[in-house]
């Protein structure tokens, strides 16, 4: 039973459907997006899951087959004359999927929008019935064929990132909440490359927009190819060099741009501004989980290798990576482990903080860990970035989603509250867990009548919302 009195609705979107039929797909970000919901009421947890009826998902249950270009899997051309569409409609964007099953985020508004990468693959939905409601249409002139999946939501506004693959650069726009209209806040020019580095996420403090620039690059060919290269839609660009730039969020003016070492990230954690005695902003620090500048975890999720297991220890090495990016015109910054990535199994990826410190000076973060000879990570993490250690839970051979903390309502203490993962049990079975966020220690598991597959981001929607 929930002593916690946090009444509501937590939601997990992700990849949950990888076959067609007899047809497998090759990676764990290809799946349909399959929403999960476990409502807290009383005490008391109901689960749900549907899957997202995106025209990707629509069209590939009628045809059974892959009828737009997922990360991996892109549809086969049946005669020369569907390729050359598919060519013509790649350049509209047409052929990239809608398939949103990367976040979901409630907007200020209450809107609950799941998302990918592309655009397109904004999705309304309900989150009590988990309906498909509708695209989510953006009404401006912005364009856009990719965009970051982890939007900055606030109950107040919308930041968002739109990568130039023509132009190398990136877009920085934001929206007001209750609003579909992103407005342009600035620009910012790639420094190394011929294609803006991947951002899947980006941080921001209360007054300015981190945008990376990492070395793993987007590549226009490799969005066209018809298999899949080792980097899939990407490559690695590694004499191109790594940088962080820093946008004013007021006047859309780059404040500083520096060069970093280079690094792989797909998650930022937070990002806060770093001050003097005076209280001037000497810095931004900024945090991700970083994988040592390695790409190799992209084929670690691979399913093939997912589903393969042989005991040996393959998951690469990743830590919380922190940047520190000089505000005095320094050409560079700084990129260091904010923790003996031991303390974590050097395990670190799929993360959370407490909402109210977003942006802000924080000290816990909460994250997918390590607990090896393992394949993914699986365990759960509690970092504080004070005293650089952390507390650990794991159960012999399941596999934990992100944790994803909430606050107790009227919470004051940055870590007084819950976190919610969704396990996937050794034997084959689920189970909703809650942990007490400040010990870590599990204080209910709600178990599903059947396992469900896993999946990579959460939102809470409150009840008396
Ligand atoms: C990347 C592009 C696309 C697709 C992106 C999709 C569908 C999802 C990306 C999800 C990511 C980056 C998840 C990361 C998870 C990390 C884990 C579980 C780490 C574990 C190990 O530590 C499109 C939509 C195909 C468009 C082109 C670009
Ligand atoms: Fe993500």
């Amino acid at each position: 039973m929930l002593e916690y009195n946090t009444d509501g609705t937590y939601l997990r979107n992700g990849p949950g459907l990888w076959d067609l039929g007899d047809y497998g797909f090759r990676h764990l970000f290809d799946g349909y997006a399959t929403l999960v919901r476990v409502s807290f009421r009383d005490g008391r947890a109901v689960g749900a899951h549907r899957q997202i009826e995106s025209e990707a998902y629509k069209a590939a249950r009628r045809h059974g087959k892959v009828c737009y270009r997922e990360f991996s899997e892109v549809p086969k051309p049946d005669s020369f004359k569907s390729f050359v569409g598919q060519l013509a409609s790649l350049f509209s964007g047409n052929s990239l999927t809608d398939n949103s099953n990367t976040g979901v985020v409630r907007l200020g508004d209450g809107r609950v929008l799941c998302l990918t990468e592309t655009v397109k693959g904004s999705i309304v939905v309900n989150p009590d019935t988990l309906d498909t409601v509708s695209k989510f249409e953006y009404e401006d002139k912005l364009g856009g064929l990719i965009h970051s999946a982890h939007p900055i939501v606030t109950d107040t506004e919308f930041w968002t990132l739109i990568p130039d693959l023509i132009r190398p650069g990136y877009v920085v726009a934001r929206m007001d909440a209750g609003s579909n209209e992103r407005q342009f806040v600035g620009r910012m020019d790639c420094r190394g490359g011929p294609a803006p580095g991947w951002v899947h996420s980006f941080p921001v403090t209360e007054n300015y927009v981190v945008v990376p620039e990492m070395p793993l690059r987007y590549c226009a060919a490799n969005l066209l190819r018809a298999e899949p290269t080792p980097l899939y839609k990407f490559q690695w660009h590694l004499e191109s060099g790594s940088y962080m730039h820093v946008m004013c969020k007021a006047s859309g003016k780059i404040v500083a741009s520096v060069e970093v070492p280079p690094f792989v990230t797909f998650h930022f954690i937070n990002a806060y501004e770093e001050k003097d005695e005076e209280g001037r902003v000497t810095a931004i620090i900024a945090d991700c989980c970083e994988h040592n500048a390695d790409t190799s975890i992209l084929d670690n999720l691979r399913l093939h290798n997912l589903r393969a297991f042989t005991g040996e220890d393959v998951l690469t090495d990743a830590r919380v990576g922190r940047f520190r990016i000089p505000l005095d015109g320094s050409p560079f910054g700084e990129l260091e482990a904010a923790l003996d990535p031991e303390e974590h199994g050097r395990g670190m990826d799929m993360c959370s903080i407490n909402p109210a410190h977003l942006g802000k000076e924080y000290r816990y973060a909460y994250a997918c860990g390590a607990r090896r000879p393992c394949n993914f990570p699986n365990t759960l993490t509690k970092i504080d970035l004070v005293e650089k250690t952390a507390k650990n839970w794991h159960e012999e051979g399941a596999v934990p989603s992100e944790p994803y903390f909430v606050a107790r309502p009227g919470a004051v203490e940055e870590d007084d509250g819950v976190a919610i993962s969704m396990v996937s049990a050794k034997d084959g079975s689920g189970y909703a867990l809650v942990l007490d966020a400040k010990s870590f220690k599990e204080i209910a598991r709600a178990k599903f009548p059947y396992g469900l597959p896993y999946g990579l981001h959460c939102c809470w929607v409150p009840r008396d919302k």
